[in-house]
């Protein structure tokens, strides 16, 4: 069967086609078919690159960032021109999407229905780059594949058995009944990682505390004890935590009140500023790239330097506290855009655990090579890098799904 998947990112759009036979396999298989558009470069131009299954690749630059418009030049792209993978856009019957809000209602794996996109859209406030990014791709497929039967899985799934006081605010108890607690997300990379570690490591998934760090655009920690997620580092929506590319992450809710009562700033000023403006980019004043500020960095701006210095503060003050709720870490693992190709930013991360009896190897980590334990032979904390593999976990997703309706 072949399962068409979607990872909208906040500053990505991840496209790849699986094909999906029983028994499935224990490691994530490479797609027939991929497309990655990359919009942290140029405003208004996206990066794509595709490869098909005969292997051929194809690198353009598109004169528009409109999610709506690159997806259909991707699609068109599955089954014409040099990476064409499908001869029938009727081979199309399955395609799974990465949903990053589904609210308290939707956690598990579900067909989509004009309902469910009612609530996606609902939830679009809370997660307005990504809901909205789902919903358009949905439409693409309906309008390019109108046959296939599609299915949402959910960012939030994994997080959803977080202890009770990982999960309320210590607001009224109230908000906790209403929806307005802490949800989490990436969940799909963070399971994805506990379940590589313990392969790499050779180790029971059930015997492993693990922090596992997504940093991308987007970034965000979670504490993992014997395979369950019990403390992530975003909540109510993506933006609590740590400081990403473009958002905040946890800022004191104090200065809100003051901005929005003394500063002349409405709430949609706060979304555009907290949202688009801070972070990384925020700081730096130059670009929300982790590439473009250790490079500025390395040339000597004092602004990508203090971006840089503040993104690893945060990270440590976090890994700290996913430290402290699991009483120890066997293994630290990195993922992400970031997490995966900046050697930079696991050193620095690394740099104060030797408390732990941490210690890299500079060797292995400046050129991990794919999925790699990158600690010195002597360190008693495991370090990895893992490729996040979120679209094989969303094909999976939808595999398991369709044999489950099968048999019911
Ligand atoms: N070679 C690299 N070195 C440092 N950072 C990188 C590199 N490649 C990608 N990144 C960072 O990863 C980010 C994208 O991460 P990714 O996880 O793919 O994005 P998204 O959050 O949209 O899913 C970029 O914005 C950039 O900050
Ligand atoms: C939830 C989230 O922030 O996702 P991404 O990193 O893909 O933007
Ligand atoms: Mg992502």
């Amino acid at each position: 069967m072949k399962i068409l998947v979607f990872n909208a990112g906040s500053s990505s759009q991840k496209t790849r086609l699986y094909e999906v036979q029983a028994p499935l396999p224990a490691e994530a298989p490479p797609p027939i078919w991929e497309a990655s558009a990359d919009w942290s470069h140029e405003p208004g131009k996206t990066e794509l690159v595709i490869r098909s299954a005969s292997g051929q690749e194809e690198r353009e630059t598109l004169p528009t960032s409109e999610r709506p418009a690159v997806l259909k030049h991707i699609l068109h792209s599955l089954s014409h021109g040099a990476t064409h993978s499908i001869d029938r856009g009727e081979e199309i019957g399955v395609v799974g999407h990465r949903v990053v809000h589904g609210g308290a209602h939707y956690s598990e794996p579900a067909l989509i229905t004009p309902e469910l996109k009612a609530t996606i859209e609902r939830l679009q406030v809370l997660a307005p780059s990504h809901n909205r990014a789902s919903l358009e791709a949905m439409a693409a497929v309906e309008e390019a594949f109108p046959q296939a039967r599609q299915i949402a899985v959910f960012d939030t799934a994994f997080h959803s058995h977080m202890p009770l006081p990982a999960q309320i605010y210590p607001g009224p108890y109230e908000w906790f009944a209403q929806g307005l607690r802490r949800y989490g997300f990436h969940g799909l990379s963070h399971q994805y990682c506990a379940r590589r570690a313990a392969q790499l490591l050779g180790r029971d998934l059930a015997s492993l505390r693990l922090i596992t760090c997504h940093l991308g655009n987007g970034c965000s920690l979670a504490a993992i004890l014997g395979g369950e997620s019990i403390e992530t580092t975003m909540g109510f929506t993506p933006m609590e935590g740590l400081m990403m590319g473009t958002r905040s992450g946890s800022i004191d809710p104090g200065l809100l009140l003051y901005l929005l009562r003394h500063s002349g700033y409405s709430a949609d000023d706060l979304d555009r500023i907290l949202n688009r403006e801070s972070g990384l980019l925020g700081i730096s004043g130059l670009s929300g790239d982790m590439r473009t500020i250790l490079q500025a960095r390395a040339e000597g701006n004092r602004r990508a330097r203090l971006a840089f210095n503040t993104f690893i503060h945060r990270l440590r003050l976090q890994i700290g506290a996913m430290l402290a709720v699991l009483g120890g870490v066997d293994a630290l693992i990195f993922t992400g855009g970031i997490g995966e190709h900046a050697p930079e930013v696991r050193a620095a991360a690394c740099e104060t655990l030797g408390f732990l009896g941490l210690a890299i190897d500079p060797t292995r980590n400046a050129d991990p090579g794919g999925d790699a334990d990158i600690a010195s032979p002597h360190s008693a904390v495991r370090v990895l890098v893992v490729q996040t593999q979120e679209d094989w976990m969303i094909a999976e997703a939808c595999w398991h799904l369709l044999q489950q309706r099968a048999r019911s």
